[in-house]
């Protein structure tokens, strides 16, 4: 039988070395954290009430470390302050969007508190650091262009600072690499993490981005050759990119630390991938859709162009969206970008219906009598979809592709299910009906309108005249395909990356 966990402790303790009493509460409520107030006689029944005593909210608290100090009840406890706009400062300004670090040194502390907080012993920061510049391996990856861009900023005024207290310093047990273009984080997987991973190195990174970010390590780790000594790097994402679907899902946003308490206190887990391999006239779109690049070809797909995901392949209405708003201008609006394109494509200015995407979807449905063998041995058969037009069709692994958007209300962070969304063309009012229920939790997947199922793959032939109409999405990744082209999706049953989390 297990020992029952005891809600709230009360105790006498020090903070900064004054004698203080503190007060914690580990029930899920929204007053969980911790109390502390100087030379007070409280009874624990009005601690929480008093103006007197001070307060750390559980969900401001990154860790509650021991410190570097012989005595064993003595610790640091990091949390971050929100930013607070000074009078007559302009609300807008992004200087006052991101927490701050602080810092408590703390003698006898609750036990609980220290329990619930303790950073995770297989940590992504306590297995890789190095003791001379060759070996280090761990690494900082700072994504300058990714989001509001206030990545930078927050590597010099919060991360540097927290990896300081856990005894690791810049240059010494870790590099910091800033991303000068879009091949950046390719080229360091390349040239740095893939061949140390092949000689069987244990790595981290933390990376302060969105989801392209992620995207970039999972294509250069999965693009390469990997060895059978191969060790699988891992990744704590701090969540600066728009939508930042993986953070969302993965629940690193639901706290207020800005994923600095899951870096510290997260645990590695294998990141489920897919692929989508597309016809051979394929083109990855960069620099706004502007030009176009060659995919990688994956030679056991036959040299097929092929990206990899670990968020979301989509085409129509999704897809769209994300390409048409992928300029300068839209980004400037955060995740609103997504909202603003969308209500552009579901009320044309010229008053005309939203677009009919035009093609042959067919799923790949598990089925435990009959089928052909799947990779992991299951029955799986492919079923086609009776119409011919579309308006959504999104496949992912993940719940939430931006926060509070609900795609897939199903989905467990890490649970490796692709999960597919569809349904056919309707009004632009219907449809932003339909997609204003994902708001809600993902209630848009009890509509009857709305297809939503487990899959084990998806293949999509395109017939559509203008190639606009043909851009998928993976990931963020924009891949125009030519006319009669398709791509289909399958889960990838390699593990090639872990991902630092505490939700599962
Ligand atoms: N200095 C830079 N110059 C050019 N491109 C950059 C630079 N830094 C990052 N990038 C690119 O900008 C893109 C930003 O992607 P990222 O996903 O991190 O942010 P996002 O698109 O704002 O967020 P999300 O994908 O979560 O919506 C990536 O393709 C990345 O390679």
């Amino acid at each position: 039988m297990g020992v029952a966990r005891s809600t709230s402790t009360r105790c006498e303790g020090k903070v900064d070395g004054r004698p203080a009493t503190f007060y914690y509460h580990r029930d899920e409520e929204e007053d969980r954290g911790l109390r502390y107030a100087f030379g007070i006689d409280l009874g624990p029944d009005n601690f929480t009430t008093r103006e007197d005593a001070d307060y750390i909210p559980a969900q401001n608290i990154i860790a509650v470390l021991p410190a570097q100090t012989a005595l064993h009840d003595d610790y640091v406890v990091l949390f971050v302050e929100e930013h607070r706009t000074p009078s007559g400062a302009d609300e807008e300004d992004s200087t006052y969007a991101l927490p701050v670090v602080r810092s408590m040194a703390a003698t006898s502390l609750p036990s609980g508190l220290v329990e619930d907080f303790a950073p995770s012993a297989l940590s992504c920061w306590s297995t890789c650091s190095g003791d001379s510049s060759e070996d280090i391996s761990l690494h900082v990856i700072v994504s300058s262009g990714s989001g509001a861009r206030l990545a930078e900023r927050f590597y010099v005024s919060a991360v540097k600072q927290v990896l300081g207290h856990v005894g690791l310093q810049q240059d010494t047990q870790y590099m910091v690499h800033y991303t000068q273009s879009e091949s950046t984080i390719t080229d360091l997987v390349y040239s740095t993490i893939l061949p140390k991973a092949n000689e069987g190195v244990s790595q981290a990174i933390i990376l302060l981005s969105g989801d392209g970010g992620v995207v970039d390590v999972v294509n250069a780790l999965m693009s390469g050759t990997r060895s059978e000594r191969y060790v699988k790097p891992n990744i704590a994402i701090l969540p600066f990119g728009t939508g930042n679907a993986l953070a969302h899902s993965l629940k690193i946003t639901t706290d207020k630390t800005m994923g600095l308490s899951t870096m510290l206190r997260g645990h590695r887990h294998n990141l489920p991938i897919f692929q989508a391999t597309f016809s051979p006239g394929a083109r990855l779109l960069v620099n706004q859709g502007r030009d176009e690049q060659d995919l990688h070809r994956d030679q056991a797909q036959g040299g097929a162009p092929t990206v990899f995901g670990a968020v979301v392949c989509s085409w129509g209405l999704h897809a769209g969206l994300v390409a048409d708003s992928d300029t300068a201008e839209y980004r400037k609006f955060g995740a609103e970008r997504f909202q603003m394109a969308a209500k552009e494509a579901l009320f044309p200015t010229d008053g005309s219906t939203p677009h009919a995407y035009k093609g042959t979807v067919s799923i790949l449905r598990r089925n435990s009598s009959r089928g052909a063998q799947s990779q992991d041995g299951a029955a799986e058969e492919w079923h086609g979809l009776e119409r011919s037009e579309h308006a959504y069709v999104l496949a992912t692994l993940v719940s939430d592709l931006e926060k509070g958007f609900t795609v897939s209300p199903a989905s467990e962070p890490l649970d490796g299910k692709l999960r597919l969304v569809q349904f056919a063309p309707q009004e632009g009012d219907e449809v932003m009906r339909i997609m204003g229920l994902a708001y809600q939790g993902g209630k848009h997947v009890e509509e009857d309108a709305v297809g939503y199922e487990e899959i084990e793959g998806l293949r999509i032939r395109f017939e559509e005249e203008d190639a606009r109409w043909s851009r998928v999405c993976v990931d963020g990744k924009i891949v125009r395909v030519e006319r009669d082209g398709w791509v289909v999706v399958r889960k990838v049953v390699e593990e090639v990356v872990d991902v630092v989390c505490m939700a599962v």
